[in-house]
């Protein structure tokens, strides 16, 4: 495949730093205009993937725009598979757009959309929509874990994963064919027990690639944590703790909170959004209502729950909050500084004095491990895979019914064909055209 199957043989040109006042800004520009535009601004072409100092003139008037750096990546060993020209020019906003618009005079160079550089990378089978994908979640990787796991899938690591099961369905596809061509002679027993074991091996991979609590897509999105408990109990008094700012109102009128407030934050690279919500208790204002009605509801839909009490104020301010206890659930008798010793599994804190804190972030950053760590084998990050994974499963469960109940085995290799595809559409070797869009979208100009 070529990127002039994309629609043209245009070359596209953006800067690939983000704007603003900087030392430095990279224009990259992808095609076969590369060379020729070298020549135009730079004078001469450089020697290949070496940074080249070079006056950069208008190709016109001849006007010096910069004194800058030049580099030539000559395709297909570029990261779009074309060749490839860039201008690592001074930063701020005079320099980059005297040198793009210089460069967009040029015959057949034009404005990239956003993602297409990466889309030619994978037009050219430089790269798979996986790593595509990882390439777009390392740029928009915010902690650790989340560069961690980008880094893995953009250099290939879940590509791999699918790649190797699609290989395996192949061989038992051919397996199954070798004897479609003899419909008078059965399937050996042996060769029936060995399509049948590898497939049973297969199915249970798929099982625990599924079933890994969507480690993958949490880490990619953040945990989605809700503090919730008691009105007064020092729940926005915690957020702020946690956020390191004055983020929720903290006052001594119960019922303060009524929104839900989220803040995104990082804890121990990990990323979590947290949210404080409104105090629980039946009222008989309506906007508090409302407030309680969201705090309910967000407690449900959270992966995990930090229920704040106060310790303090006795067993009748915590009446009804046991419902909450249980495995996504931390549980903090908060304001121990007036006193009081709560049993397992209730964690003592102060916020105020900070007493017990550092065991607190200790529990919540253990529990963000457990849910997210990145693991041996590299976790699905989106819905997209889990769908193709789920239906590549239910294929082969079906091939495998078949082949035990003694149907033709145009059936079950039919299934097994259509699991392979559903495999290879997460990686883009089959149905591209649908998928491309859904993916290039969430990009942004130059890369
Ligand atoms: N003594 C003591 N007071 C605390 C502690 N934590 C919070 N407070 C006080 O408890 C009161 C309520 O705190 P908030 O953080 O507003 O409580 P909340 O749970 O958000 O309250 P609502 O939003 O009204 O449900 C404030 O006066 C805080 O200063 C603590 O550890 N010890
Ligand atoms: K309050
Ligand atoms: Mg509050």
């Amino acid at each position: 495949m070529t990127a002039t199957d994309d629609g043209d043989g245009d070359s596209i040109v953006a800067v690939a730093t983000a704007p603003g006042r900087a030392g430095v800004a990279v224009i990259r520009l992808s095609g076969p205009a590369a060379r020729p535009t070298l020549a135009a601004l730079a004078g001469r072409i450089p020697e290949p993937r070496r940074l080249t100092r070079a006056l950069i003139r208008h190709p016109v008037s001849t006007e010096p725009l910069d004194d800058a750096l030049v580099a030539l990546f000559p395709g297909p060993a570029s990261f779009t598979g074309e060749d490839v020209a860039e201008f690592h020019v001074h930063g701020g906003r005079a320099v980059p757009a005297a040198v793009l618009a210089a460069l967009l005079g040029l015959p057949g160079v034009r404005p990239a959309e956003p993602g297409e550089f990466t889309r030619r990378a994978f037009l050219n089978d430089r790269i798979d929509l996986t790593a595509a994908e990882g390439i777009l979640d390392l740029i928009d990787a915010e902690t650790e874990a989340q560069r961690r796991q980008a880094l893995r899938q953009a250099s290939g690591g879940l590509a791999a994963v699918y790649e190797a099961w699609r290989g395996e369905l192949v061989t038992a596809m051919a397996r199954l064919e070798a004897w479609i061509d003899f419909p008078d002679e059965d399937l050996p027993g042996d060769v029936l027990d060995a399509v049948l074991d590898g497939l049973g091996r297969l199915t249970g991979d798929f099982q625990r690639h599924l079933a890994d609590s969507q480690r993958g897509e949490r880490l990619r999105e953040g945990l989605r944590i809700a503090i919730v408990g008691p009105p007064n109990a020092g729940k926005s008094s915690l957020l702020n703790w946690l956020a390191k700012r004055d983020v929720a109102i903290v006052s001594a009128t119960a019922g303060t909170t009524r929104d839900v407030l989220e803040v995104y934050l990082d804890i121990n690279g990990y990323p979590a959004t947290v949210a404080d919500t409104a105090g629980l208790r039946e009222t008989a204002d309506s906007v508090e209502q409302e407030g309680v009605r969201r705090a309910l509801a967000r407690a449900e839909d959270a992966d995990l729950r930090l229920l704040v009490v106060d310790w303090s104020a006795g067993a009748d301010a915590r009446a009804g909050v046991d419902r909450w206890l249980g495995a996504d659930t931390i549980a903090v008798a908060n304001k121990i500084d007036r006193g009081g010793t709560p049993p397992e599994p209730w964690i003592p804190v102060s916020v105020t004095t900070g007493a017990g804190l550092d065991r607190l972030i200790e529990r919540l950053g253990g529990e963000l491990e457990a849910r997210m760590a990145v693991r041996e084998t590299p976790a699905l990050t989106r819905e997209r895979h889990r769908h193709a994974v789920g239906q590549a499963g239910e294929a082969v469960d079906r091939a495998i019914d078949g082949l035990r109940a003694g149907i033709p085995l145009e059936l079950p290799a039919e299934d097994l064909r259509l699991a392979a595809r559903m495999l290879g559409r997460i990686t883009g070797k089959v149905d591209v055209e649908e998928i491309l869009d859904a993916v290039f979208r969430e990009f942004c100009v130059g890369k």
